[in-house]
């Protein structure tokens, strides 16, 4: 494995809980603040936000305690002086207080440094420029901008006049979503929406051209399409066993050798199958899990029913889980429901070398409960909190702001959202501290709380806005390097 200057790998995921050392995000820029009532469900928004009072109490929040955790001498002592500049050039790359971390990255930043080099600008721009039909005088009218600025109109898609050229990408803030670290391989996606086309093209000339990346070139895995695709009439292009999309809110690695993909509707079995081939092949893992959620809108990606927060814990909405199909069948006429009522969850299990003899496992929870003993070795009682203290009708209404959707900052100390109270209750109720992003920074600044000492900890974050984004703390994410 090639590393940096030291001998530390840069590039390496292999669990979900392991103490997280690097990661990829994006702070909301400009286009989100552009998304019109008529295109937010097209762009796959369920409202319109206020940009300002998102960034501001909300994310610039997660920034702040990701640093904490990842970078420390970028915030320590710095804090007052932070919070107290209204132009928050802190957060944004390119200005000059950027805080510029080599551990908590916006993808911003490094699409910013690809586009310094000419070829790759001149490429790019062609690329954005087809897809988004713009005319030739523009292609050459955004070959002109300096890197900085034609990373941001990229992004947001407007000029920094504010005028609109082409769509914002909205989604980009969840950047889990463009692509997945698999031990020391890059999985990239294949977005089922096309909201999200742009962002993957952008994500494929990041990974493919900057030097955070050129050790693993070669390790960069692209989802071959069907190859009589483009033959096929459209209704069965768009069926599951045709369809090639992948998002990587549907893919977990959970233990060095052990990989979740879900189907969903977002993910398809097509994809879902080629992945499962390359990364075999390739000797990437040696087991790969399909859960197969149903496809709504409520659920889109398994990222957003359950998420580990601790080697031996987890947090899962309870309806799709066993204690739904047990509360299922205590309805004597389950029997006669349409097909599938009763099983709306499917877990098929793969082991390299027998992938023709599957194994089906029952439930959820008896999944999540054999990573924690078999892969991670966990020798502690497997516990499951979930969302909304599994009391109708709050494991539902929780589910759909994120509840479920954490990020582990280390083994058992994860953030999420705020709002979710009674998800809180129950963390509450299995010995977590809950303290809010805002809270625990002032205990970090004054010494009272260190990264390293803190355990089974809530960290909450501000989510009045983020939620209406359709997405958590999890999908906020893209790890790139975790301890094991
Ligand atoms: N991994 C995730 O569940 N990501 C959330 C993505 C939300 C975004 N608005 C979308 O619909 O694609």
């Amino acid at each position: 494995m090639l590393t940096d200057k030291s001998t530390n790998p840069t590039i390496h995921v292999s669990s979900e809980t392991g103490t997280l050392k690097r990661l990829l995000i994006h702070s909301p820029d400009g286009g989100l603040g552009k998304v019109v009532p008529s295109k937010a469900q097209d762009w796959l928004f369920e409202d319109i936000v206020h940009l300002d009072t998102m960034r501001r109490k909300e994310y610039d929040y997660y920034v702040k305690i990701l640093l904490s955790f990842l970078d420390p001498g970028k915030i320590k002592g710095k804090l007052a002086q932070i919070d107290q500049d209204a132009s928050r050039s802190f957060y944004i790359p390119g200005s000059e207080n950027y805080f510029n971390s080599d551990y908590v990255i916006d993808i911003q930043k490094l699409l910013a440094e690809i586009l310094e080099n000419e070829s790759v600008r001149t490429k790019l721009t062609a690329a954005i420029c087809g897809i988004e039909r713009c005319s030739y005088r523009v292609q050459e009218e955004l070959n002109g901008y300096d890197a900085d600025e034609l990373a941001k109109i990229f992004i947001s898609g407007a000029y920094s006049g504010e005028k609109m050229l082409f769509a914002p990408l909205p989604n980009l803030i969840f950047m889990r979503d463009i692509g997945i670290v698999i031990n020391n391989h890059l999985l990239l996606n294949k977005p089922a929406k096309n909201a999200r086309t742009r962002e993957s093209i952008l994500a494929q000339f990041v990974f493919f051209y900057h030097p955070m990346f050129a050790h693993i070139r070669e390790n960069i895995i692209e989802i071959p399409e069907n190859e009589h695709h483009f033959l096929l009439p459209d209704e069965e292009k768009a069926s599951d066993y045709h369809r090639c999309t992948l998002e990587g809110g549907d893919v977990m690695m959970v233990s060095p050798d052990h990989l979740l993909i879900g189907c969903s509707e977002r993910t398809s079995v097509y994809a879902a199958q080629q992945v499962m081939k390359l990364l075999f092949q390739k000797d990437v893992v040696k087991k790969i899990t399909i859960v197969k959620i149903p496809k709504k809108r409520d659920y889109m990606h398994i990222d957003t029913i359950f998420t580990q927060v601790k080697k031996n814990v987890w947090v899962l909405l309870g309806s799709l889980a066993r204690l739904g199909d047990e509360a299922r069948k205590k309805d004597v006429l389950h029997f006669f429901g349409p097909e599938n009522t009763n099983k709306e969850l499917r877990i098929l299990q793969f082991v390299k070398g027998q992938e023709q003899t599957p194994i089906e496992i029952e439930n959820l929870e008896d999944l999540l409960s054999s990573i924690s003993t078999e892969d991670l070795g966990s020798t502690e009682k497997v516990r499951f909190i979930y969302s909304g203290n599994n009391e109708f009708p709050y494991g539902e209404r929780e589910q759909w702001t994120d509840s479920c959707n954490l990020l582990a900052l280390k083994d058992g100390v994860v953030i999420g959202y705020d709002r979710n109270d009674k998800t809180l209750e129950a963390f509450r109720k299995e010995g977590f501290r809950i303290i809010s992003a805002e809270n625990l920074l002032n205990e970090f600044e004054n010494d009272r709380l260190s990264p390293d000492s803190l355990t089974d900890t809530f960290i909450t974050l501000a989510s009045a806005e983020l939620s209406r984004a359709r997405g958590g703390s999890h999908c906020m994410s893209m790890p790139v390097l975790r301890e094991l």
